[in-house]
C-alpha cells in the first residue's frame, strides 16, 4: 500500500481550513466498509457487523460544549497554533459536530469492530448477539486521519456517542474518565512510554448522563450510588487504534471461513497495520508471509519493552484484554489503570481485575495477548510451512525477550550495569515487608544517600504490622542492602566528596532519568475532576502541568505539594484507591 503524502504543515496551523488539506483517509481508502451500513453514518443501534473493517458513523456533538484543556506538548509536535483548540470550529469539530467540516474533511466518522480475549481465553459472551459481531468501538469514533509533518495520525473521539457496537449503552463518556484519560495520556508520554496521545478535552455545560460511583468516604468495594455527572469528548491521536482483539475478530472469521472474503479482509488489515505502524521497520516489498513474520517479531519486542517501561513507572493497566491492547505496541485504553503507590506485587486499582492483571503480573498477561495476536495471524500462513514453523517459535521465545527487557529495566532502575538476582530478590522483600511508596524509594535511592535516612522517607510505618524488635531488624537489612548495593555500582561509603563524587553525580543523574519523581497520584486527579465538574479547571491545568515534567525536581512548592506519600486517610477508600469499570 503506498499513498501519496499531502502537503505538509511547515507553518502554524491557526484554523480548520489550514489542517483540511492534510485529511488523507487511508483507512477509509483501503480497507473495506461494511456492506450493510448507511453512507450517511447514522448507525446508532446496536447490530451484528458481518464483514468489513470499519463502519461510517456520525458522531453525535454533546450539547454545548465548553473547552476544559488541551496538550501543549501534542500540539507543538503537531504545529497547532495553541489558540486553536478554543476556536468555535475546532471545538466544534472535536466535540463531535462534523457537519461543517471543510473539504475535504469527512464529515462521517468511523468506528471499528474487534474481538475479546482474556488471558488468552476467546470470549463472545459481551456481545448482545453471542456471535462476536456485536463488539467493537461502543464510544470511540474517528473523525480523521491526516499526515501532519510527514507523520501520520489518526484522531478519535472517545464519548462521542452511539455506534453500532455500543450495545445498548449511551456512548458517552464522563468527565471523570475523561479528565482520567486526558492527563494520563500526555503523562505516560512525558514518562517515555509508548502510547495514544491527548488532544483536547471539551465538557458539556448542560448533558449529563448517570453511572454507578461511590458516595463520599465511601469504603465499598462496587460503587454505592448512581451518581449524575457531565458528559465529555476527550480526543486520542496515535497512528493508528488497531488493536490485538481486531486482528482477532478478522483472524476468527478467517478461521472458521465465516464468509468467503474472510481471510482477504484478515490479510488487509495485516498489511493496513504494517503500513500504519511498521513503516520502516518492514520492508513494503517483502513477500506477504515474510512480512508477517516480521510483524510478529517486531511486535515482540515493542510489547515487551512496553510492559518493561510499564513496570518501570509504576503503571499498571488494570484490564489488560486482548481489546486493550494495541497491535502497534502502545497504551491503549486508559480505563481501569493506576499507579502504584504503596509498593504490593500484585497491586491492581480495578475492582474487575483480579490478581492476573495486577502490577507485576502484567508480563504474563502481556504473553497472553501475544498469543492472541499470533493465532490472529496464524490463518494467513496456513499454507507456508516454514514461516508458521517461525511464527511458533517466535511466539515461545516471549517469555524470554520479556524477561530480558524486565532485567534490563530494574538494572537500569537500581543504577546497575547488569541485573543482579540477589540482590533483586532481597530488595522485593524489603519493599513488601516495610513497605515502601514505589516512587519516592526508587527516586530517593536515585540520590545515592549515605545511610538509609533519606530512604525511610518512603516507608508506609502505619502499614508496617511488625513493632520493636521487628522494626529494628528489618532497618538493619534495609542498611546491609544499602550497603551492598553501593557496593555493586561502585560506590563505597565515604560519603559526598570523597573521590567518586563526580562518578556518583552522574550515576545519580542518570538513575533520576529512570526513577521519575512524580506520578500521576489518584488522590491528585480526584480534586482536579471535581472541581472541573464545577467549571473550575485551573486545579486539573495545575496538574497537568506537574505530570507533563515528571523527571524534573520542579519548584519547592510543586515538590511539597505532590512528592508525598499517600496520606493514610485515604487508603482503602472508593475513587481513589479503587475503583470499578465504569470509572
Ligand atoms: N458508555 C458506553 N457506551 C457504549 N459503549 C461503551 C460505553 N462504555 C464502554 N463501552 C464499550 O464497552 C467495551 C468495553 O469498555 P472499556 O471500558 O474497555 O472501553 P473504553 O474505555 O470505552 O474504550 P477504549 O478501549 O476504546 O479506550 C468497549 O468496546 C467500549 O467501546
Ligand atoms: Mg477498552
Amino acid at each position: 500500500m503506498s499513498h501519496q503524502l499531502p502537503r505538509e504543515n511547515n507553518f502554524e496551523v491557526t484554523s480548520l481550513e489550514e489542517l483540511a488539506p492534510m485529511a488523507d483517509y487511508s483507512l477509509m481508502n483501503s480497507l473495506n466498509c461494511d456492506p450493510d451500513a448507511t453512507p450517511d453514518g447514522v448507525d446508532f443501534r446496536p447490530r451484528q457487523v458481518f464483514s468489513g473493517h470499519y463502519v461510517p458513523v456520525r458522531p453525535t456533538p454533546i450539547e454545548t460544549p465548553e473547552y476544559v484543556a488541551h496538550s501543549e506538548g501534542l500540539f507543538r509536535e503537531l504545529n497547532f497554533a495553541d489558540s486553536l483548540a478554543q476556536f468555535a470550529d475546532f471545538i466544534r469539530m472535536f466535540s463531535g459536530d462534523l457537519s461543517l467540516v471543510p473539504e475535504p474533511m469527512s464529515k462521517v466518522g468511523w468506528a471499528c469492530g474487534y474481538a475479546l480475549s482474556i488471558y488468552g481465553t476467546e470470549y463472545v459472551q459481551q456481545c448482545p448477539f453471542q456471535t462476536g459481531n456485536g463488539y467493537g468501538d461502543g464510544r470511540a469514533i474517528s473523525v480523521l486521519e491526516a499526515v501532519i509533518n510527514g507523520r501520520r495520525w489518526e484522531m478519535q473521539l472517545k464519548g462521542g456517542g452511539r455506534t453500532p457496537y455500543c450495545r445498548g449503552a449511551d456512548g458517552r463518556a464522563v468527565l471523570r474518565s475523561s479528565v482520567r484519560e486526558f492527563l494520563a495520556q500526555e503523562h505516560m508520554h512525558a514518562l517515555g512510554v509508548p502510547t495514544s496521545r491527548s488532544l483536547s478535552l471539551y465538557v458539556s455545560k448542560t448533558e449529563k448522563v448517570r453511572r454507578p460511583w461511590y458516595s463520599e468516604g465511601s469504603h465499598s468495594r462496587d460503587p454505592d450510588q448512581l451518581i449524575s455527572e457531565p458528559v465529555a469528548i476527550s480526543t486520542r491521536v496515535a497512528p493508528s487504534f488497531i488493536r490485538v482483539g481486531q486482528l482477532e475478530l478478522f483472524g476468527r472469521r478467517a478461521r472458521k471461513q465465516e464468509h468467503p472474503g474472510a481471510p482477504e479482509e484478515l490479510e488487509q488489515l495485516v498489511l493496513h497495520l504494517i503500513d500504519r505502524e511498521y513503516n520502516g521497520v518492514i520492508d513494503q516489498t517483502l513477500a506477504t508471509p515474510t512480512k508477517i513474520v516480521m510483524l510478529a517479531r517486531a511486535f515482540r519486542s515493542r510489547l515487551a519493552s512496553l510492559v518493561a517501561n510499564w513496570i518501570r513507572v509504576g503503571y499498571c493497566q488494570g484490564n489488560f484484554n486482548s481489546d486493550n491492547c494495541a497491535a502497534g505496541g502502545f497504551t491503549l485504553d486508559y480505563g481501569p489503570f493506576g499507579f502504584c503507590e504503596v509498593f504490593e506485587p500484585f497491586y491492581q486499582p480495578w475492582t474487575g481485575g483480579g490478581q492476573h492483571f495486577s502490577f507485576l503480573n502484567q508480563p504474563v498477561a502481556a504473553e497472553w495477548n501475544f498469543k492472541s495476536f499470533c493465532s490472529a495471524l496464524q490463518p494467513l500462513l496456513n499454507a507456508h510451512e516454514d514461516e508458521l514453523a517461525e511464527l511458533e517459535e517466535i511466539q515461545e521465545g516471549f517469555p524470554e525477550v520479556m524477561q530480558a527487557e524486565l532485567q534490563k529495566m530494574w538494572a537500569a532502575k537500581l543504577g546497575l550495569d547488569a541485573f543482579d538476582a540477589g540482590l533483586f530478590r532481597e530488595l522485593m522483600m524489603l519493599m513488601t515487608q516495610t513497605p515502601v511508596d514505589y516512587t519516592v524509594f526508587f527516586r530517593e535511592l536515585s540520590s545515592i544517600p549515605d545511610d538509609i535516612g533519606p530512604i525511610e522517607k518512603s516507608f508506609y510505618r502505619s502499614l508496617n504490622q511488625a513493632g520493636g524488635a521487628d522494626t529494628d531488624a528489618l532497618l538493619k537489612r534495609w542498611s546491609e542492602w544499602l550497603a551492598e548495593w553501593k557496593s555493586r555500582i561502585g560506590i563505597d561509603g565515604d560519603g559526598p566528596g570523597s573521590s567518586g563524587s563526580q562518578f556518583r553525580e552522574e550515576l545519580s543523574r542518570s538513575m533520576k532519568l529512570v526513577n521519575p519523581k512524580y506520578t500521576m497520584r489518584e488522590w491528585f486527579v480526584v480534586p482536579a475532576y471535581q472541581r472541573a465538574a464545577d467549571g473550575d479547571y485551573r486545579p486539573l491545568r495545575a496538574l497537568q502541568d506537574v505530570l507533563t515534567q515528571p523527571y524534573a525536581e520542579q519548584s519547592n512548592a510543586v515538590e511539597a505539594r505532590y512528592y508525598r506519600l499517600k496520606p493514610s486517610e485515604l487508603f482503602d477508600l472508593g475513587g481513589f484507591s479503587h475503583y470499578s469499570c465504569s470509572s
